[in-house]
């Protein structure tokens, strides 16, 4: 299966050959959306936020967090209990107005797929064409099927193609009717991780192609990352923040967004002088006030090892060789805990035990301590 897929043209490529957009892509606005489903805790407590025309937009958070209830809001098969979504500033559901799923729209690729193993795959393509007579849905089928370089097995049947071809084919078939806005629910959760790198690159060169405006939802942060042009993260029904890959991860608003993208040493301590002290050193902690309590984040991988001229000592409690790099773990005087650091591998020699650590200010966090962040 992986050999075949190694063999098609790169995506990039695809996108010479074949005409631009498809869309008109469209701003897709959630304002102010509640939701909780019967005598539930909510799902959803006042999510604000704007997919803008042809920008693929993460819906990015832990499970539980809301993001499959959000998508589904916007696709019309589960209605809020408050609030609106708006398309291109028009109102498509709201207190007094709700425009049915098909007259949207608005396209959506599950998790799972969701094609129909009775039809053809040129079948399951044509499935939503329905305002198309015969010919004029066979064609457009066709034309979306070539698009994800599908088109030699227009009439085979599902279960032959692989996981990648399965998630191409859904993605023909929520294109095909050019929807302005194309939701995706976890679109790669069941391809294996050989092939996700393939697949997550080739959605994007289609997305691109076809300019609609899409919603990703994933709960892995670098798949986030990689796939988006700005996140969107959620966690128990809010939106906690949104913003470039970089933004999210350089400036973390929180000990949650900074966890979520980062693993982290975690220290307890109090701003003196707009300086914190920790096991590992003194940092800047700008801004914060005398005796404010805080917590210091120190990335793994913002932690260099060397045997001689660190900054702090430490000795070597356990190695694991992880490929490219090292998870070390570390006892450092004054540190409850130990330390954890992610070395690339080769620069401490096998046998090293007493060691010296420096830690990159950039990779450094510094939050005030309040009750969900304690
Ligand atoms: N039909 C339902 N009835 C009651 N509660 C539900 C129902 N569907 C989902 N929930 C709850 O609503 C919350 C949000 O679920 P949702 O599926 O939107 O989260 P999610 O972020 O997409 O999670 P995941 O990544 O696990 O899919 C969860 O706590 C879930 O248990």
């Amino acid at each position: 299966m992986v050999q075949a897929e190694k063999t098609r043209r790169e995506p990039g490529e695809r996108a010479g050959r074949l005409p631009a957009g498809v869309s008109f892509a469209a701003r897709l606005s959630f304002d102010n959306v509640w939701h909780s489903f019967d005598n539930h805790a909510e799902t959803l407590r006042g999510v604000s936020l704007s997919a803008e025309p042809g920008e693929v937009l993460c819906l990015l958070g832990p499970s539980g967090s809301g993001k499959t209830t959000l998508l589904r809001i916007a696709a019309g098969i589960e209605t809020q209990t408050r609030g609106r979504v708006l398309l291109n500033d028009r109102e498509i559901s709201g207190p007094s107005v709700f425009v049915p799923p098909e007259r949207r729209s608005i396209g959506l690729v599950f998790q799972d797929f969701a094609l129909f193993p009775h039809l053809s795959i040129l079948d399951n393509v044509r499935f939503g064409l329905t305002a198309l007579s015969s010919s004029e849905a066979k064609r457009e089928a066709m034309a979306a099927l070539v698009r994800v370089d599908l088109e030699h097995h227009a009439h085979s049947f599902p279960h032959i193609l692989s996981g990648g071809e399965q998630q191409r084919v859904a993605l023909a078939r929520a294109l095909a009717p050019r929807p302005a806005v194309l939701l995706l629910d976890e679109p790669f959760s069941g391809l294996d991780s050989r092939l996700k790198d393939a697949v997550r690159a080739e959605t994007l060169a289609i997305l691109r192609q076809s300019r609609a405006t899409a919603i990703v939802v994933t709960h892995d942060a670098e798949e986030a990352m990689r796939m988006g042009d700005r996140i969107a993260l959620l966690k128990d029904g809010r939106l906690v923040q949104m913003g470039t890959a970089q933004t999210l991860f350089q400036t973390p608003i929180d000990l949650f967004a900074a966890g979520f993208f980062s693993e982290l040493n975690l220290f307890e301590a109090t701003a003196r002088a707009g300086r914190v002290d920790t096991p590992l050193g003194q940092f800047s902690a700008p801004g914060t006030g005398d005796g404010v309590a805080v917590t210091v984040a120190v990335r793994l991988s913002g932690i260099e090892a060397c045997e001689k001229d660190g900054e702090t000592e430490a000795r070597v409690i356990s190695r694991r060789f992880l490929g490219e790099a090292e998870a070390l773990e570390l006892a450092v005087p004054g540190a409850e805990t130990p330390v954890r650091a992610r070395i690339r591998c080769g620069v401490l020699p096998s046998g090293a035990r007493d060691i010296w650590l420096t830690v990159r200010k950039s990779d450094v966090l510094v939050f005030e301590r309040r009750a969900e962040n304690a």
